[in-house]
């Protein structure tokens, strides 16, 4: 790859004392959510137990507040607008964290950690370093909460016994909060006990695929499935996320003629239309009717993951939202980050499924994300190792798809989103108050009294340098930040920056 001279980015910088809170969450529901719980010893950043931030910029539900947040035993006990230090006593510990941002910590909910089974992908250790990212390094992350997919891991987590070896793999290995999504599969499908089982022992809701998941022991279901598990999740009142692609008839001819072959992405691109996505999403809100209020499935909801088509299938998505139907969606980083124009042919690391599309669609998600038609932002981080990534052969059609990019949610972002008028209280909405809400996690999301004290400190007007000894914690680094630089998006920012170099 060309060597670039590495440029400042406007990507934000966290702070070097960037401080994440994380805190066991020793009240959690243990019995509904096994949520497995960052080990209070390793976050030796902040050693106090009672303690005061203040900012002159908090993120808070009534909106940003110049104040404090006092935290005692990882638990927000108070939010004071127009805090002042008068009256404490000295030995009172207060952090002044001055204009920086301090906002909920960002809750992922979609990522493929892999582990046990494809540790060699990921595994718990890398994944969630990542999220945090050693903040002292200057690096990113500001994740306090990931929510663990269960496929890309084998066995597949389809039960309460597979969940229990995900449990076990986790323990002691992570250095953030981890929930974890159950599967909705044929074997489990028709089997209301082993789907109770799973729920009952914490998943924070299920998820299927509508198309070939590119793993065997995780096959797609069909709407029959799919309308199945909506009925126990309408009892315990939880969420089914659905890969929303079918497959339509492919021209194979197409496929393989296109003027550049295999390592054309324009191949790759024809081979999953948005009617792919299209198709799904309309079976589904032919279900999601039953969602509402006094409906058969009232308590259940379906949440789109990954959205990538923003014109038919986002249509049907807000047609059902208009109606009631309980209907979420998200996209992801990659999708408001790159477009097809740029994608150079045998580049594999930008494979994923549905596609990157068009800068036109791009544009047009962005517009979906600021008008709050996309609920939530997901990473859809989904790593492999690079054998399987084909980057050699640059083979489209057989490498992995699958992006890598959890360490980068929030720099990405905020980067992309400031330029296209995105704010803090967007931010804030998009990757964590609603998150917490699709996988029930309320005591998170949001800076407020009673709230675990999951929190990053940021200073989004920042920039720093991007170099290949960038810390990038994750397993396999040719991420999303490799990924930028080489499509030259530093230089287009170079100028926005207005920064000497
Ligand atoms: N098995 C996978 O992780 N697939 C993933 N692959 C993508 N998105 O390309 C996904 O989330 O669908
Ligand atoms: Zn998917
Ligand atoms: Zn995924």
């Amino acid at each position: 790859m060309e060597h670039f001279v590495w440029r400042v980015l406007p990507l934000l910088t966290i702070l070097i004392s960037l401080v994440v809170f994380f805190y066991l969450q020793d009240s959690y529901r243990a019995h509904l959510h096994p949520l497995v719980k960052f080990p209070r010893n390793k976050c030796s950043l902040l050693p106090h137990r009672h303690f005061w931030i203040t900012s002159k910029r908090i993120v808070t539900p009534q909106g940003i507040i110049s104040g404090s947040v006092e935290i005692n035993e990882g638990k927000i006990i108070s939010v004071i607008e127009g805090y002042s230090k008068q009256g404490k006593s000295k030995q009172e510990k207060i952090i002044d964290y001055g204009d920086a941002v301090v906002m909920p910590g960002l809750i992922d909910v979609h990522v493929h950690l892999d582990e046990p089974g494809r540790t060699a992908w990921e595994g718990f250790d890398t994944g969630t370093r990542a999220a945090s990212a050693d903040l002292l390094q200057l690096s990113t992350g500001g994740v306090t909460t990931v929510v663990d997919m269960p496929l890309n891991n084998h066995p597949t987590t389809v039960s309460k016994e597979t969940l229990k070896l995900k449990l076990e793999a986790a323990e002691n290995k992570i250095y953030v909060d981890v929930g974890f999504w159950g599967g909705l599969i044929p074997e489990n499908a028709h089997n209301t006990s082993i789907l109770e089982g799973l729920l009952s022992a914490g998943v924070l809701g299920l998820k299927s695929f509508m198309c070939s998941s590119g793993i065997s022991d995780f096959p797609l279901t069909t709407i029959h499935h799919i309308k199945e598990g909506l009925s126990v999740l309408a009892k315990y009142r939880r969420p089914l996320l659905v890969h929303s692609e079918i497959q339509q008839h492919s021209k194979k001819h197409l496929e393989l003629n296109d003027k550049g072959g295999p390592r054309a992405y324009l191949t790759y691109l024809h081979t999953r239309p948005p009617s792919w996505e299209e198709a799904a999403i309309k079976e589904l809100v032919g279900v999601t009717k039953d969602t509402r209020k006094g409906g058969p499935l009232e308590g259940a909801h379906v949440h789109i993951v990954h959205l990538s088509d923003s014109s038919a299938s986002l249509d049907l998505i807000k047609e059902a939202k208009s109606r009631g139907d309980s209907i979420s969606v998200e996209t992801c980083p990659h999708y408001l980050a790159f477009s097809s124009e740029e994608i150079p042919n045998g580049d594999t690391r930008f494979k994923c499924s549905p596609p990157i599309r068009d800068a036109y669609n791009r544009e047009k998600l962005w517009g979906a994300v600021l008008e709050g038609h996309i609920d939530l932002l997901s990473s859809d981080h989904s790593p492999t190792v690079p054998q399987l990534k084909l980057l050699e052969e640059g083979d489209f059609l057989k490498a992995w798809g699958g992006v890598t990019s959890l360490q980068f949610d929030l720099p990405v972002t905020w980067s992309y989103g400031k330029k296209h008028g995105l704010t803090l209280e967007q931010l804030s909405l998009l990757w964590s108050k609603k998150p917490a809400t699709l996988a029930g996690l309320e005591s998170k999301g949001a800076i407020a009294v009673g709230n675990h004290a999951d929190i990053v400190v940021w200073k989004p007007e920042v920039e720093f340098d991007l170099n290949e000894d960038y810390p990038v914690f994750l397993k396999h680094p040719a991420g999303f930040f490799q990924m930028l630089v080489s499509l030259g998006h530093n230089k287009r920012w170079e100028v926005a920056a207005g920064i000497g170099h």
